[in-house]
């Protein structure tokens, strides 16, 4: 693994993803964003979001690929990915809607739809910063364990506890959360040139030590990035609670010189 970043609180984890995209803004105006859902990088996008005012940066040329979509949902549901995207990322940057793609999870396309994604995130020139969460049990986008680890962008059946974990955003009726999605593939991900994947509170400690300092399996997606050659994981004391290494990750990262660090 590359880097590991122990931080004190989503805010600073925040920063310092910021930072990293503010400056691609700065030096690549039509820079692309690999953009994730769920919870964990709410503060990152917000901290952006104001440095972007604060820099005054022109984002007009910036393309953003979300990770995942449920299949079978309605891209107007509030909870489609495309919704969340827009809600989240979209609106609050500044970015121009139709520069910020999601995969297509129209049941009626889905043979394609996979190859197609993969295709125009070629035709943008490849993603240059990917911002990752992580799911309880590894999961990265929506590729649950024995996902391949070479995958391109398909269609894939969610977990159970996935859909137990998503639920909340369902009404807590696991019956309205869709079986099926479209993600990027882990394939599609490492090919990233940069990937930063950030992890908070003791429910993701199992799956960050797993990802970070277990061995490289399909059992554990998260895994795969310890083959990236630029992938920083950024956790918070709680999420790191797991890690055998910890103090050597703190001690490593205090004596780097400032051009290492991300
Ligand atoms: N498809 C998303 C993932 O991209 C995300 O990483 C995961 C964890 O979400 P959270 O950050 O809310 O814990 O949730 C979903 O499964």
């Amino acid at each position: 693994m590359a880097e590991i970043i122990i931080v004190d609180s989503q805010e600073q984890a925040g920063d310092i993803y910021a930072h990293c995209v503010a400056d691609l803004i700065e030096s690549k105006p039509n820079a692309v964003l690999g953009l994730a859902t769920g919870s964990s990088p709410l503060v990152a996008y917000e901290r952006l979001a104001a440095l972007i005012k604060e820099r005054k940066l022109d984002v007009s040329g910036v393309q953003g690929f979300a990770l995942d979509e449920y299949v079978g949902l309605d891209p107007e549901h509030p909870e489609s990915y495309r919704s969340t995207i827009n809600r989240t990322v979209t609106v609050p940057l500044g970015l121009n809607p139709q520069s910020v793609h999601v995969p297509n999870g129209d049941p009626a396309g889905l043979q394609t739809a996979g190859a197609a994604y993969d295709a125009a995130i070629e035709e943008a020139g490849g993603i240059d910063i990917q911002i990752l969460g992580i799911g309880s049990d590894g999961h990265i986008g929506f590729n649950e364990p024995g996902s391949s680890l070479a995958s391109g962008t398909r269609m894939k059946t969610l977990t159970e506890q996935t859909r137990i974990d998503n639920a909340r955003f369902f009404d807590n009726d696991i019956e309205q959360v869709p079986v099926h999605c479209i993600t990027q593939g882990i394939g599609t991900i490492m090919k990233a040139r940069q990937l930063i994947l950030l992890a908070f509170g003791k429910g993701k400690a199992d799956a960050v030590a797993a990802a970070v300092e277990g061995g490289v399996s399909s059992l554990c997606p998260a895994s795969a990035l310890q083959f990236h050659p630029h992938a920083t994981v950024i956790v918070d004391e709680e999420a790191a609670s797991k890690l055998i290494h910890a103090d050597y990750y703190r001690y490593a990262y205090e004596h780097k010189p400032e051009w290492q660090r991300i």
